[in-house]
């Protein structure tokens, strides 16, 4: 029997490569995880924004997890963008059915391009079937402002909502990115008990197309080790702080992050930055 360690993803497509699907698989191969994807909505993308979506049949994403987890069973779940109540429901029923299976959802609603990537019928509904089931939920600002209903603007109000998810909406733990404040990039991670705060420098670099995507993603690839929540969200944010360092420059708009960055620790980034 192998020994290797098993990540699916399930989400959306980008054919750049810097979000969903794409950047999901190349975060578990970066961090020594057998990726595994089941698609549920084809969206044209890239850089400068979303053309168009196309969310695959009910019956074909049922269809694609039947044929996961009937033949290999992943040792996380990651979630990205889900679209519609139908495949919120769906795939839901199969989270409830692995119950033992860590899973990390990145409640995906609207691109950093400000294109709406999940309906706005399902945002009540991913609060009621999802977020109660999460291991670690990793809304952004806008994601989070959308689960407690209020606006969020201060690190005080980031504190609030990550308790507000844990203890009211019913995730076992949450991390609140601060990826569109202003200042150091400080995300809030809440774990039931203790607030913590994981802070790096900010880059000032228009490069951060899929960061959500590949933070939430090391993490999945981290508890389909074995490591605590805790660890995988250290090693979300150090991983996501390389990749966003040694961007590399792709796009005419917001390009995609650097998933090999963090072999490149110590060098000069595009920027000349140490
Ligand atoms: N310019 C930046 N410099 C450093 N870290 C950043 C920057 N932008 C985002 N991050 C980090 O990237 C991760 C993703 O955050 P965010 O951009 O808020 O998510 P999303 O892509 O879902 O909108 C977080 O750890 C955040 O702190
Ligand atoms: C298919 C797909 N899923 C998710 C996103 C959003 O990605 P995210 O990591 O939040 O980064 P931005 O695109 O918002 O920069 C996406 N664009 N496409």
């Amino acid at each position: 029997m192998s020994n290797v360690k098993i990540a699916l993803t399930i989400a959306g497509t980008d054919p750049t490569g810097g979000a969903g699907i794409q950047a999901d698989l190349k975060t578990f191969q970066e961090r020594e995880v057998y990726g595994m994807s089941v698609l549920t909505s084809a969206v044209a993308q890239n850089t400068l924004g979303v053309l168009d979506i196309h969310h695959l049949p009910l019956d074909f994403i049922n269809q694609q997890l039947e044929s996961v987890f009937s033949d290999i069973k992943p040792n996380a779940i990651k979630t990205g963008m889900i679209a519609t109540i139908e495949m919120m429901e769906l795939i839901s029923h199969y989270l409830r059915e692995y119950p033992e299976i860590p899973y990390c959802l990145d409640p995906v609603m609207v691109a950093t391009s400000g294109d709406v990537l999940m309906e706005e019928i399902s945002q009540t509904i991913i609060k009621e079937q999802l977020v109660p089931l999460a291991t670690v939920a990793t809304p952004n600002l806008s994601e989070a402002e959308i689960l407690v209903g209020r606006s969020i603007r201060t690190i005080e109000e980031m504190e609030r909502a990550a308790i507000e998810i844990v203890a009211e909406l019913g995730a076992k733990t949450v991390v609140v990115k601060g990826g569109h404040l202003d200042g150091e990039a400080i995300d809030v991670f809440y774990d039931g008990n203790q607030l913590y705060h994981l802070s790096s420098e900010r880059f000032h670099t228009v490069h951060t197309h899929g960061t959500g995507c590949t933070f939430s993603a090391v993490i999945t690839a981290e508890l389909a080790k074995g490591k605590s929540i805790f660890e995988a969200v250290e090693q979300g944010k150090a991983y996501i702080t390389d990749a966003i360092k040694y961007s590399l420059e792709l796009g005419k708009g917001n390009g995609p992050t650097n998933h090999w960055g963090y072999r490149l620790q110590g060098l000069p980034n595009e920027r000349g930055e140490k």
